[in-house]
């Protein structure tokens, strides 16, 4: 992130601050990323005590550091600090990965952050640095993508997803899917590894062939007229938190947010059904499906939800569907000459476009006679 960017961060975190009621302190400060543990930690504590200046004079020694995950795209980390009056706080320090910005908007970001924890979801922004931000820990377990599939969890996550859609994000508010894949195959198709291995597999991808579905596809979904709403757009179960004890559950991880359309945030997360696996098995049945948009549609009141409603979510969420695909697997290809963590992204390229190719007919078939059906109406 240059100079510029950070100063661009700091402006939002002004906004973000305005926006939410407790504090947000901001430093110039940032961590090299490649560090191990041992050799951050020093570094870290530093950056703790410059941001909370009630924390500056106290022993290093009170403050414990430990990774949380590794992620795909960040590290994070726990910072726990034990006050003068024995009291501890616990908080979350996340480190960009490098290079993220091809993929991420860091001040869209903060920006969206400030809104959706004043509207109550996710850990709460407490700070900002250079390469990173400060924010507060969540006592919550991780969900699984089978615990997503539970009647009662996916009830509730649709119902939360209602309310994150109605969230009202200063500024333009025009769709972001199209923009970011073409922006995505821009980038995507032009790369060149120096790996001998994964050049080849990089020539495998015919980058004609996946233009000319990403302007059909476009053009069908365009016609859905889909409504635009705050999207979280990366809506797995690593991104869903419970509290057991509280019955609370937790959208975290804002990074891909943005205006875009309804279809896409459903059917991106019915994507995440098949796991870190990519067991696209597990994609949810019509049944499952309809059980969501019940609640989404209608938390108060789901067995009221009209079948004429349930069929046009239905065909909206399965023709974005095979969006999300192309947009990850356009994603991920980038990451591959991106991002330095040793996973194999091209091969995740290839799962997803694999998937996209084999659900494409189905899923086109069933958009054009919805609409057809409705024009003739
Ligand atoms: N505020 C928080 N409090 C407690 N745990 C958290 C918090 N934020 C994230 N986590 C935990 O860390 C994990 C990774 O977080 P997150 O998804 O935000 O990181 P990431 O680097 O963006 O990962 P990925 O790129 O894989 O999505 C989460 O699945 C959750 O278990």
């Amino acid at each position: 992130m240059g100079a510029g960017r950070i100063w661009d961060a700091m402006e939002v975190a002004e906004e973000a601050r305005e926006n939410c009621c407790s504090e947000i302190h901001s430093s110039h400060t940032t961590v090299d990323t490649s560090l191990s543990l041992p050799q951050m930690t020093p570094k870290i504590i530093e950056l703790c005590k410059d941001l909370f200046k009630k924390w500056s004079n106290l022993d290093d020694s009170q403050f414990s550091v430990e990774t949380i995950s590794g992620g795909i795209t960040n590290l994070l980390l726990k910072v726990s600090a034990k006050e003068e009056n024995g009291n501890s706080t616990c908080m979350t320090v996340r480190l960009y990965g490098p290079n993220t910005e091809y993929v991420i908007n860091r001040e869209r970001e903060l920006q969206a952050i400030g809104y959706l924890s004043a509207a109550g979801f996710g850990a709460k922004l407490l700070g900002v640095f250079g390469n990173g931000m400060v924010q507060s820990f969540i006592n919550a377990r991780t969900l699984t993508p089978s615990d997503m599939k539970m009647p009662k969890l996916a009830a509730e996550i649709a119902k939360q997803l209602r309310k994150f859609h109605q969230v009202e994000i200063p500024g333009s508010k025009e769709p972001q899917l199209w923009i970011d894949i073409f922006k995505f195959f821009e980038k995507a198709s032009t790369l060149k590894f120096d790996d001998i291995e994964k050049q080849k597999k990089y020539k495998e991808i015919s980058f004609e062939e996946v233009h000319n579905e990403v302007v059909e596809l476009k053009e069908l979904t365009d016609r859905l007229n889909s409504p635009v709403v705050f999207a979280h757009n990366d809506l797995l179960s690593g991104n869903l938190m419970l509290n057991d004890d509280e019955g609370k559950l937790y959208f975290i991880d804002f990074e891909y947010g943005s205006y875009n359309y309804r279809g896409f945030d459903i059917g991106n997360h019915f994507n995440e059904y098949a796991g870190y696996d990519c067991d696209y098995s597990l994609y949810p049945t019509k049944d499952e499906q309809y059980h969501f948009f019940r609640h989404y549609l209608a938390p108060d009141k789901p067995n009221e939800v009209s079948d004429q409603d349930l069929e046009t979510l239905y065909v909206e969420a399965n023709t974005f569907m095979l969006a999300s695909h192309l947009y990850w697997a356009l994603w991920a290809s980038i990451q591959a000459k991106m991002s330095p963590i040793d996973f194999d992204y091209l091969g995740y390229y290839f799962l997803r476009y694999e998937e996209y190719t084999k659900q494409k007919e189905k899923c086109l078939s069933l958009a054009r006679s919805y609409l057809s059906a409705s024009r003739d109406e």
